[in-house]
């Protein structure tokens, strides 16, 4: 097959895109296309696949797979890609549209115009922070998990979960450069208390402003920059007593910073840079 692509990143979080407006691929070939696309050796090299789709729900559809074939249901940086491509290729007439994905539309708004689309605001919509919406188990299903005991191995941690549509455990460290990342990272994803496994985070707090913030994703393991995992990890700041609600907060990734405010709305916006790198054909 001859699949034509466009490869982009959020801060480092790349994802191959596909426009299926005009190709078509089999839905049973999906997860497999997700896994040979991001393989760096055989493939093209990313964190994942994400299609970019008609749907009568929205202006446009994304669905997101991850590296390892799974479909996840929400996905920040593929959000402010996915804008930024549907701007700049004339998908949209409007600066500002709707964006549906697995876990309900989002509203996004591009900053430049349609040769180069630099930034991209998202309303990201409401955290969903019930336990049973997680999910997690254990405990009462209504309410909320903040620093909640969590012992992994031998180590005694606080987790504080937070859905953006997608599962996210979010640990505060006193040393970023010093998380758990590679050790804990893939066993608190798999741990049977997430259900449906989790995206794990570790942030430390500079100031009332600012986090620093790190990234194992389910699916796709270590990357540069998760976007719902920003938005969940100050939802988890403010839940804590860490930050204020209603105030932009910058969050460092590795891959660069997003700015992130949880609205006395209760909405989650998200700010940030989308880029394209490469438009190719994958022979598959
Ligand atoms: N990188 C993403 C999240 C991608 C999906 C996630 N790994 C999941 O399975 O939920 C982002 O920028 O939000």
């Amino acid at each position: 097959m001859k699949i034509p692509f466009t490869k982009m990143h959020g801060l480092g979080n790349s994802y191959i895109f596909i426009n299926i407006f005009d190709f078509f691929i089999e839905e049973g070939l999906l997860a497999d296309l997700a896994i040979a696309a991001a393989n760096k050796d055989i493939g093209i090299g990313s964190d994942g696949l994400i299609l970019i789709h008609p749907t009568d729900k929205a202006d446009v559809g994304m669905r997101i797979f991850n590296k390892d074939g799974s479909e996840g249901k929400n996905c920040g940086n593929g959000l402010r890609c996915v804008a930024k491509y549907a701007y700049e290729h004339e998908m949209v007439k409007d600066k500002k549209f709707t964006i549906e994905t697995k876990a309900g539309n989002v509203i996004a708004e591009v900053h430049g115009d349609r040769n180069y689309v630099s930034e991209v605001t998202v309303d990201m919509g409401l955290p969903l922070l019930k336990r049973s919406e997680i999910p997690m188990a254990g405990g009462e299903p209504m309410e909320q998990v903040v620093a909640e005991p969590f012992t992994i191995n031998d180590d005694k941690l606080e987790v504080t979960t937070v859905s953006m549509g997608n599962p996210h455990a979010v640990f505060f460290v006193n040393d970023i450069d010093a998380a758990p990342l590679t050790t804990l990272g893939p066993v608190i994803e798999k741990d049977p208390r997430f259900p449906e496994g989790v995206n794990v985070e570790f942030i430390e707090k500079v100031n009332e402003e600012e986090i620093h913030f790190r990234v194992w994703e389910r699916g796709s393991g270590i990357t540069q920059a998760c976007g719902t995992g920003a938005c969940a990890a100050v939802v988890a700041s403010v839940l804590n007593g860490q930050l204020e609600k209603g105030k932009e907060v910058t969050v460092h990734l590795a891959g660069g910073d997003l700015f992130i405010t949880w609205s006395e709305d209760q909405h989650v916006w998200m700010r940030g840079k989308a880029e394209t790198t490469i438009d190719g054909i994958f022979f598959w």
